[in-house]
């Protein structure tokens, strides 16, 4: 098995994300540079956390021109399995492989804590060794993570079932997401994007080691390949 983690510049936990695919779960990687090109030979693609082109104009909309989106957007077109943390996660919306925008925080501060969050789909590549409202403890750290969508989108999305995430409630929500969102996925269900840090959330060290769970169930579906 083979993942493929993406750097951009201004990138900064693409080397925890490293650690954890390669030094915890013991899985071969290559770190792709945003300039290259790859062929559709990767199990997975992780979108890290950053502050991509500083974050200009607005969070992941000058990373979505990286070469390396072309090939990004032809793998998850062919049912490729990705993961977009937090700066990834705002690149694949700018990209359009996932539905919405990201605004600024509601407090027009950067936020970094701890947050309670629940599952709201365990029937995911990316949650599938969760459960239906499963309590986690994975931290935030963002400016532009206030998660909008219209209210037709919003209905779609709660149609297809691509809520993935939710803040526990408006107390854990630490950025004025509509609808306490935290995470969705595409309607193929093989693109996820979730404003957490699940990274920062695998060793008991850490604090919470809730956050391996997302890697353990994405490894486990590109083993059995069921959701
Ligand atoms: N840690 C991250 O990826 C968050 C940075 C992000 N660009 C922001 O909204 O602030």
């Amino acid at each position: 098995m083979r993942f493929g983690i993406v750097t951009f510049p201004g990138s900064n936990c693409d080397q925890d994300l490293r650690y954890v695919i390669e030094d915890i779960f013991e899985i071969e990687i290559d770190m792709i540079w945003h300039k290259e090109k790859f062929k559709n030979n990767y199990d997975a693609i992780l979108l890290p956390g950053g502050f991509s082109y500083g974050d200009y104009l607005r969070s992941g909309a000058i990373a979505r021109f990286s070469p390396v989106m072309d090939s990004v957007i032809e793998f998850a077109n062919n049912g490729g399995t990705v993961l977009g943390i937090c700066n990834g996660f705002q690149i694949l919306m700018e990209a359009g492989l996932l539905p919405g925008a990201m605004k600024v925080n509601d407090n027009l501060k950067f936020v970094c804590k701890h947050v309670k969050l629940q599952v709201e789909n365990d029937r995911t590549p990316f949650t599938r060794k969760l459960e239906i409202n499963q309590i986690l403890d994975i931290p935030v750290a963002h400016q532009e993570g206030n998660f909008y969508i219209d209210d037709a989108g919003l209905k779609e999305l709660k149609a297809n079932n691509q809520i993935v995430l939710k803040y526990l409630d408006d107390s854990e929500n630490p950025n004025g997401s509509i609808d306490n969102i935290a995470g969705i996925c595409n309607k193929k269900r093989n693109v996820f994007g979730l404003m957490p840090h699940p990274e920062r959330a695998s060793e008991e060290i850490l604090g919470s080691s809730d956050g391996k769970k997302i890697f353990e169930s994405l490894i486990s579906y590109l083993k059995e390949g069921v959701n």
